[in-house]
Parts: C-alpha cells; structure tokens; sequence
C-alpha cells in the first residue's frame, strides 16, 4: 500500500513538472502520449485511494461533471475596461492628463491580448475560483473550465492567505486552425475568430469539452499589491511570475510617452508575428503611488489605456458573385 502512495507521489511530481516545462517554460520534455499514459496511471491510483485526491492534484484539470448552467459569482473588486487610444494624439492627451499630476512619470507597455478576462482566487495557495468578467461586477464561475487550463497553477508555488489575479484567457493561434478544421471535418460551424472561441471554450458548460480546447492564459494583474510588497506593474509581474503565472515576456518600460509612441507604431506593423492574437498594446503607469493619485472614472483607471491597431485593410476577395442585371 505504502509503495502505492509513493506511486501517486511521484507521479504528481512528475506530470507537475512536465506542466511547468510545457507551460511556463515553453520546452516539453515529455510527449503527450507518455503524459496521457502517467495522468491514466495516477487517475487509477486516485481511484482506488479517493481520500488521496487533493484539490492540486493533475487529475484535477481533466475536467469532469457537465454544469446544468452557470452560477454567479460577484468580484472582489470590480473589472474595469480600458478607456481607448487611437492615433499618438490620444497618447499624448493620456500623458499629458498623467503630466497634471506627476512630472515624471514611468509607462509599462503590454501586449493588449485578444482574448477575455479571467479572474483566479486563491486560498491559502490553492485555487479556488475562476470567474469571467461578466459586466464588471458579477461573473460567471467557471472554476472547473479554468482547472483545466494548464498554464494556470493549481496551487501558488508560494502559499499566501488570500490572492486575486487577473489576466486574459485566450486560444493560440494554432489551437485555434485546429480546432476549426475538426469543426468543419465534423461538419460543425466554425469560430470567426480565437477570441470567439477562447469565450465558446471558456462558457463550456462541460469542462472535458474545455481541456481539449488547449486554452492559454496570460496573468497581469494582482489585488491588493501593495499589501503583498509590490510597487508597481513590473513588481506584479515579476511576483506573478514567482508564483508559477505564465505571464507575457513582451513587455517593456519606456520614461516618456515619445518612446511609448514609437514602440506602439513599431508593434502595429510587427502585430502578427506571435503566435496568439493581440488587437492592440496596453500602456500602465508603472507605480503605485501615481496610479493612486490619478484613479479612476466610473468605469475605467485614468493610469492605464488601450492602444488600439489601425484597422487593416484587408482585400475581401469576392469571387463568384454574378451580378445578373
Ligand atoms: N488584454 C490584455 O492583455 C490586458 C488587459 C488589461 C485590462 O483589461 C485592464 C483593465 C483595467 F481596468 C486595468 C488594467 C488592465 O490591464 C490589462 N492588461 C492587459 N495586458
């Protein structure tokens, strides 16, 4: 009995590692066939030692129940939106704006990724929820979709009380071919779009149907960072980091709104070169302190804002249209 313990152990350590190496690092070590054959291994101990399973367990992303509809769940703290940028004239009036209030001031630019909000907490270390944005203040629980999301840690490598992040759930371009080309091989509808399909895989009501759907998620956001020591966005990400968050490497620090708009036009032509979508880049003020001072209006910070790409023009082919007149 006891060597089997030792089996469900091991096995954890491994499938946990092999979740971190595929992940967060980006290097899978192991193929998914030999990762599918250790998760059926330890399903089976787990099944014979049900009092073994724990909430972190790897078994516990293969999804399981089918949820009749969804609960609500209210936030923490309300999900705000971003107020958006168009052309460098909006930069500069946001500075400007931020000018009023500090002289100096540090931006942190991020890639604005295409997908949807997803808010984590945490209890204790371990993951207790999963919610989408709803409208801001309530959203749904989609705790047993986001379990299976292998790029969100099921347990905090650092275990602290009580942690709420925010990030963005999103379909990598590839999952997303895939996932169109089985639909139209099944004869099934297929998603305009990653976005549309990271909110259809998400909103699954059968989180099996979810960790198919090989959903990424990118963290950048904490509540209550100053209470865990951080002071300032590149603080946050760093901690999010540390705790095992996959958190997007594109990001920089620029010290006067001139470099932010010439990294924007920069990013605007190389857009396509990542393999997930963005629709734009997100400009924060990097401390604490400045983002308290400028706050917020009702429903979005006055220390952060969208830059959104110029629509592109794309040539609509229109083929085999007759016009009969
Ligand atoms: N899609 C994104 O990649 C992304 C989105 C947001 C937000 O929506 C957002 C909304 C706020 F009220 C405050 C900060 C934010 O920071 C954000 N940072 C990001 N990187």
């Amino acid at each position: 009995m006891q060597d089997e313990f030792e089996r469900i152990a091991m096995l954890r350590k491994k499938l946990e590692e092999a979740n971190k190496q595929y992940y967060e690092l980006d290097q899978p070590r192991i193929t998914d066939a030999e990762y599918d054959a250790l998760m059926r291994e330890l399903l089976d101990l787990e099944a014979k030692h049900p009092d073994r399973v724990t909430p972190d367990s790897p078994t516990q992303r293969v999804g399981g129940a089918v949820a009749k509809e969804y609960t609500k769940v209210r936030h923490l703290e309300p999900l705000l939106s971003l107020d958006n940028a168009f052309d460098p004239g909006d930069l500069r009036e946001f500075d400007r704006r931020v000018s009023h209030v500090s002289a100096s001031v540090e931006y942190v630019v991020e890639l604005k990724i295409d997908g949807l909000t997803v808010a984590l907490t945490y209890e204790d270390g371990l993951m207790v929820r999963g919610a989408t944005r709803g409208d801001g203040s309530v959203g749904e629980d989609i705790t047993a979709n986001v379990k299976t999301m292998g790029s969100i840690p099921l347990r905090l490598n650092k275990t602290v009380p009580r942690l709420s992040v925010r990030g963005e759930g999103y379909m990598p371009k590839a999952s997303f071919a895939r996932l169109n080309q089985d639909r139209e091989e099944e004869g099934q509808s297929t998603f305009a779009n990653p976005r549309n399909a990271a909110a259809g895989s998400l909103r699954q009501l059968n989180s099996r149907i979810t960790a198919e759907r090989k959903l990424d998620y990118f963290a950048y956001q904490v509540l209550s960072a100053k209470e865990l020591g951080l002071h300032n966005q590149i603080d946050v990400l760093t901690y999010l980091k540390e705790q095992g968050f996959v958190v997007n490497p594109e990001y920089k620090v620029f010290s006067n709104i001139e470099e932010v708009i010439t990294y924007c036009e920069l990013m605007a032509a190389e857009r396509h070169r990542f393999p997930y979508d963005i629709d734009g880049l997100v400009i924060k003020v990097n401390e604490f302190d400045l983002q308290q001072e400028l706050g917020f209006t009702a429903k979005s910070p006055r220390w952060a804002i969208s830059y959104k790409f110029p629509a592109e023009q794309v040539e609509t082919v229109i083929e085999d249209i007759i016009i009969r007149v």
